[in-house]
């Protein structure tokens, strides 16, 4: 049975085509979208994601600028690249990626992105917001995985939702951005005692954890809906997710699978995140 994998790789292209119709609006009207993705340092797996979202930008006629910088740069000399990137016109959106090496304060760094131009949502006006329901940046991975939720016609109201996982990034703000939806939350992480008590009542588990298939049909309630957001690599050095794929989809109704699953999406609303911030500009 092949029918129950959420195909994220298909859905992100969903997503994208319809990003591109405002790209090519915006274009009418003398905007080009602008990404500016910050890497600090060549941590392979970040080069990876970075030369997706720089494709990715190409493919829809987005402007996208990359700015490499040493692994040992001071936070002030990185601080001040934010800020010129907060005052570029052509830049729309600015990513830093995270993890930051050890001398870099990453709080600091995310509150010196302009909140105008705060794509990736990790900004605390963002988060401010996101968290009372006005609208904002929404953090892209939770923001993609409640559009895989929609597009495969998972039912959200009334459901118990298990997130494994409260990083600021992917756990905490999935969690609002269900409840939102009206799904009973509960958190997990690494100090829940009997962690399968909580799973086995999961109607969607969304698993964040970052340890390779911890996740397997023994966590799982039969039926219930399973989103694996891990990127790590099993012992062949090939892409897996936090969920044992081949144990989990035995029992779930819906899975995602690692990768195609997750990861293009988080993509695609970078993408749409971006988009928007340029439209901002002509409205506001
Ligand atoms: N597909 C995509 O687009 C993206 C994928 N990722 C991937 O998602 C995963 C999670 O990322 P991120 O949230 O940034 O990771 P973090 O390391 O910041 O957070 C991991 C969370 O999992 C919890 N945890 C760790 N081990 C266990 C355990 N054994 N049992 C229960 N909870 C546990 C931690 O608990 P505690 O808080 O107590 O430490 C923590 O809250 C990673 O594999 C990452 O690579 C991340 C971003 C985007
Ligand atoms: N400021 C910031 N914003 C982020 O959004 C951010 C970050 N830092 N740091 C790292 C994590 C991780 N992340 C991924 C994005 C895309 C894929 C992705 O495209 N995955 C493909 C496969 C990619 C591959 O082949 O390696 C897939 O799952 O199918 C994965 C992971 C964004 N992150």
């Amino acid at each position: 049975m092949t029918n129950h994998i959420i195909d994220g790789k298909q859905i992100a292209g969903k997503v994208t085509e319809k990003v591109k119709d405002r790209v090519e609006r915006l274009k009418a009207q003398g905007v080009t979208p602008g990404l500016a993705v910050v890497l600090v340092g060549n941590n392979p797996a970040s080069q990876t994601y970075v030369n997706n979202k720089t494709k990715t930008c190409e493919k829809l006629g987005m402007y996208s600028v990359m700015i490499e910088l040493e692994e040992t740069i001071s936070e002030n000399a990185l601080l001040k690249h934010v800020e010129t990137l907060n005052n570029d016109p052509k830049i729309h959106g600015i990513l830093v990626q995270l993890p930051l090496p050890k001398q870099i304060d990453e709080d600091r760094v995310i509150a010196a992105i302009s909140p105008l131009k705060d794509v990736d949502g990790f900004h605390p006006e963002s988060v401010g917001k996101m968290m009372i329901g006005q609208p904002t940046f929404l953090s892209c991975t939770p923001f993609g995985i409640m559009k895989l939720l929609e597009y495969s016609d998972v039912e959200i109201a009334g459901k118990h939702a298990v997130i494994i996982g409260r990083s600021n990034i992917v756990g905490k703000p999935m969690g609002q951005l269900l409840l939102q939806k009206d799904a009973t939350v509960t958190y997990c992480h690494s100090k829940t005692k009997d962690l399968h008590t909580f799973t086995k009542q999961a109607d969607i588990l969304v698993v964040a954890t970052g340890r390779a298939k911890m996740i397997d049909a023994s966590y799982i309630k039969e039926g219930a809906v399973v989103i694996d957001v891990g990127i790590n690599r099993d012992e062949n050095n090939k892409l897996c997710g936090d969920v044992d794929f081949a144990s989990a989809q035995e029992v779930a109704s819906k899975i995602t699978p690692v990768p195609g699953g997750v990861g293009p999406m988080t993509i695609a609303m970078l993408m749409e995140n971006t988009c928007l911030s340029a439209e901002n500009t002509l409205t506001n």
